[in-house]
């Protein structure tokens, strides 16, 4: 056993991966190799999945729970999951398996895979966290970005989960303005998953321009009336592979005190902005009684 394992192998570490949003998402060119330039405005909520880790002497292996474990699949679990991909970067960067513990990663997985809100970026961001400090490997900042960055064009603003601004083709972050102090979101997801790359491919041929950003919105309203003018260049591709989408967008807005409707990501989820984050959960309460067989969650960001 290293004396590295010795140190921590009473130890339990444990982080969470949070949804992210994107709250507009402006396809502005496309790059030769195929990957598409983006501007988005992601941020972050409190839905998440966990992730643990129990250092052990065993090889390192991945044990999947939560209401999206098994669906996912025990295929998941091994080499292909996102999570052991940055264990191995991590392992990597410690120079080899052998410098650091084994042991046993424990990923409850309650958002829905393939969904446009980054569970899988999420849980990736999540694993370069944890097993860096867990393994005291410390790389630098711009190492565990580089890392991020192989592992998907989600996983770079998965790393500090914060609103930011994203650029290029996902990599190049930057501030976002101040977020209202209240605002609410409801995530709404129909089952169905969408894959990223073929709703890329299925895109309308249009770029559209960068948007223009304020330095603060003081309230939901601002926020809301600011994406009003925006849109997420994916969603009429998404409705069209996905026609459910199109059905939790009406319902979305048939949602008294709703502010916006619109798609994250890739799809299939969809949002809705509130006045404040009680509000969305009292939408998410009343919508998931109503419809059992969705996803929902309501909240505020983080
Ligand atoms: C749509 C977004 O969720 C917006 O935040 C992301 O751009 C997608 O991020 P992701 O799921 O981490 O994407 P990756 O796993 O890196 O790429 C999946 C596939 O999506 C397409 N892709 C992805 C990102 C991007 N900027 N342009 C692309 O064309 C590519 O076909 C790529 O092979
Ligand atoms: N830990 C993981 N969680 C979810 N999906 C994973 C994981 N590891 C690998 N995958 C695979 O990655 C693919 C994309 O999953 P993910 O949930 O990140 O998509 P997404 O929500 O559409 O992401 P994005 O918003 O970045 O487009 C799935 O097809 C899934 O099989």
């Amino acid at each position: 056993m290293s004396e590295k394992t010795e140190n921590v192998s009473s130890q339990i570490f444990s982080e969470s991966a949070r949804a992210k949003i994107n709250l507009y998402l402006h396809v502005t060119g496309k790059r030769a190799d195929g990957y598409h330039l983006l501007d988005s405005l992601a941020v972050f909520a409190e839905a998440c999945d966990e992730l643990l880790y129990e250092p052990g002497d065993e090889e390192l292996r991945l044990e999947l729970t939560g209401r999206f474990g098994a669906p996912l699949g025990q295929d998941a679990a091994g080499q292909n999951n996102l999570v052991m991909k940055a264990a191995a970067m991590v392992q990597a960067a410690a120079g080899g398996a052998a410098k650091v513990p084994g042991g046993r990663l424990v990923l409850r997985k309650e958002l829905p895979v393939a969904s446009g809100i980054g569970g899988g970026s999420a849980d990736a961001a999540a694993a370069l966290r944890l097993l860096s400090r867990a393994w005291q490997v410390e790389p630098d900042s711009e190492a565990l970005s580089l890392m991020a960055e192989k592992l998907g064009a989600d996983v770079p603003v998965c790393l500090d989960s914060r609103a930011a601004r994203m650029e290029g083709i996902g990599e190049k972050l930057s501030d976002a303005p101040a977020l209202p102090p209240s605002c609410g979101i409801l995530l709404v997801n129909c089952g169905v998953a969408v894959s990223t790359p073929e709703i890329f491919r299925r895109r309308d041929g249009h770029f559209v321009p960068r948007a223009d950003l304020p330095d603060a919105w003081p309230d939901a309203q601002s926020l809301a009336g600011f994406l009003s003018l925006q849109s997420n260049s994916l969603q009429d591709a998404a409705c069209l592979v996905c026609p459910p989408v199109r059905d939790v967008l009406n319902v979305l807005a048939d949602i008294p005190d709703n502010l916006l409707v619109r798609m994250s990501g890739s799809g299939a989820t969809c949002f809705a902005i509130f006045p404040d984050d009680a509000t969305a959960r009292q939408a998410a309460y009343s919508l998931s009684r109503n419809r059992p067989e969705w996803w929902v969650w309501g909240g505020g960001f983080c």
